[in-house]
């Protein structure tokens, strides 16, 4: 995307990172230069955020100035393209990422409260998609939070992304829920760390920190009904969409219990 001005005189990197200041890393001037910066700033983010919204069809933007002045746990990177625009420079990908506290089912329908890094916006330029350059901006954003692609939740993805995570890092068959968010198998803790984390813990809400930071709360209770062995979640099963097992026998009274608490319990 072009810009009345020289956007290499802004960002000196390919790869930019934005926080809620708004200022360029490395960002050298006085006072009026500072604004000046930041309401350049201030414009790309606007401008690349509202292509991102009209690319997925949404009605407002996810990604604009002021809702990242207003965040202070998330990232913004931009990609650049410092030859374009007879030199003036380009802004051509988006991607922005954040923590967010999130209850998750996993194929089984057990449900977890995660703190988990998570995928909010990311967009590439129509003149230059399916070229690589996705893929590019990604690569930088794993390296630089530390995290596998199986341990991101993503915010509603389009086709595209699931095409795009399907064709460069294998993930497949996703697992929706019920918040628009989208998980993969490996999101979840592996029965390994969850079974060092009941050796170490008596305690019934268990705590863990799975490989790169996800750190999760299986949400389970000890006492009366709810501390009893649970079959498979038929609301989980719902949820993702397992008709043949939720069809294959008449609903009875403990399958609405088990809809029952699983609600309580989300809420
Ligand atoms: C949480 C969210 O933000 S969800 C919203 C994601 N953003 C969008 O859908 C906006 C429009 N799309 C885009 O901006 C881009 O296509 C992105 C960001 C999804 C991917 O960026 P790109 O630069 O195109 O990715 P890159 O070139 O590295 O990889 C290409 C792969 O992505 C997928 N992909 C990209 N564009 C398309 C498309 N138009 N149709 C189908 N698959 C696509 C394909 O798997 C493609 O591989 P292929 O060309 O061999 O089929």
């Amino acid at each position: 995307m072009e810009f009345r001005f020289n956007v290499n005189e802004i960002f000196k990197q390919p790869i930019v990172q934005v926080g809620h200041t708004l200022i360029p890393q490395g960002f050298k001037g006085d006072r009026r230069a500072l604004w000046d910066t930041l309401s350049k700033v201030t414009d790309i983010v606007n401008a690349m955020g509202s292509a991102s919204a009209t690319a997925q069809g949404l009605t407002k933007p996810i990604t604009s100035a002021d809702r990242l002045r207003n965040s202070e746990n998330q990232n913004l990177y931009l990609l650049i393209e410092p030859n374009a625009c007879n030199g003036k420079g380009a802004v051509t990908g988006l991607l922005k990422t954040g923590q967010k506290g999130l209850y998750v089912f996993d194929r089984d329908g057990h449900h977890y409260h995660v703190q988990a890094p998570c995928i909010l916006d990311f967009y590439v330029h129509e003149s230059r998609q399916r070229t690589g350059f996705g893929k590019t901006l990604f690569e930088h954003m794993l390296q630089k939070e530390t995290v596998h692609p199986e341990k991101l939740a993503i915010d509603r993805p389009s086709d595209k992304f699931l095409g795009f995570l399907k064709k460069h890092y294998s993930l497949v068959d996703p697992i929706k829920q019920m918040n628009n968010y989208v998980v993969y198998d490996g999101f979840f803790p592996s029965v390994k760390e969850m079974e060092a984390t009941n050796n170490n813990s008596n305690s019934p809400n268990k705590n863990m920190r799975g490989a790169n930071g996800l750190q999760a709360q299986i949400v389970t209770s000890p006492y009366g009904r709810y501390g009893a062995p649970r079959p498979a979640c038929s609301m989980g099963q719902i949820i993702h969409n397992q008709s043949s097992a939720v069809a294959a026998q008449e609903p009875t009274g403990k399958m609405y219990r088990n809809i029952y608490i699983d609600l309580f319990m989300i809420h």
